[in-house]
């Protein structure tokens, strides 16, 4: 059996602020401190072994990849950081409130912008404090690919091609991975694996800092089970249609 375990980041400051994030770089809370090393516990309870770590070019990503990894005292295994991991980029709604966002354009729309699954955000202005090119951990990328706002069919595109080359031929080889990312970069793997229609998946919501284990068939993708390892905070999942 191979296991492959998603974890979306602990819970960040601005998520306890409401505000949207995607690219912005924001650290965890104290309780996202905490739901990483909950996490830790978890899968150190169940014995599982990893061989390869993923990630994101964002902190609350990468300290939850972290203290995971010092928690099942696994800190040997390799890790990959790649930014097309990396959020959903927020576009021109980056930083701001989400209840005042749906208070000035009301709810329908923001569900549009938040959960549609092709309708991307404004577009971020370039002379914007959250333009990507101003950050220079992106310096190495050609600017023309840089996101400045994504839908979450965009964000697939983005985020499946690094998937299907870098990660899945290590889930094909048998290797126990571990992804540690965010919302929509995650909702994108989820989507191909267990194959949801576009018009479902963006239903389906990760909480913070619960890793969710899933086993397949050696040498295939066939999904034979997943769970949230923290029952009290599960969400839905697909089904397993490919047992
Ligand atoms: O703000 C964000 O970057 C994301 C994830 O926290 O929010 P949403 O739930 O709106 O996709």
């Amino acid at each position: 059996m191979t296991q492959l375990i998603l974890i979306r980041h602990g819970q960040s400051q601005w998520n306890l602020e409401n505000r949207f994030t995607g690219f912005h770089d924001i650290g965890l809370t104290e309780k996202g401190v905490a739901e990483a090393i909950k996490a830790a516990e978890l899968i150190k309870a169940e014995g599982i072994m990893l061989d390869v770590g993923f990630t994101s070019f964002q902190k609350r990503a990468i300290k939850t990849l972290w203290l995971t990894l010092e928690g099942i005292d696994q800190m040997y295994i390799p890790v990959t950081k790649n930014w097309l991991l990396n959020e959903r980029h927020y576009g021109a709604l980056t930083g701001l409130n989400k209840q005042e966002t749906r208070d000035k354009h009301g709810d329908e729309q923001v569900h549009i912008w938040r959960r549609s699954f092709d309708v991307p955000p404004p577009q971020i202005d370039e002379t914007s404090e959250f333009h990507p090119s101003k950050d220079p951990k992106y310096k190495h990328i050609a600017p023309e690919l840089l996101p400045t706002g994504e839908s979450l069919k965009m964000t697939c595109e983005r985020v499946l091609p690094y998937f299907n080359d870098q990660i899945v031929p290590h889930l094909k080889a048998g290797s126990n991975v571990m992804i540690s990312a965010h919302g929509n970069s995650l909702r994108a793997i989820l989507k191909s694996i267990f194959d949801v229609p576009d018009d479902k998946i963006p239903g389906f919501e990760f909480p913070t800092g619960n890793p969710l284990l899933i086993d397949m068939k050696p040498g295939t993708l066939d999904i034979t089970s997943a769970r949230y390892m923290d029952e009290s905070r599960a969400k839905e999942l697909p089904d397993v249609a490919n047992v």
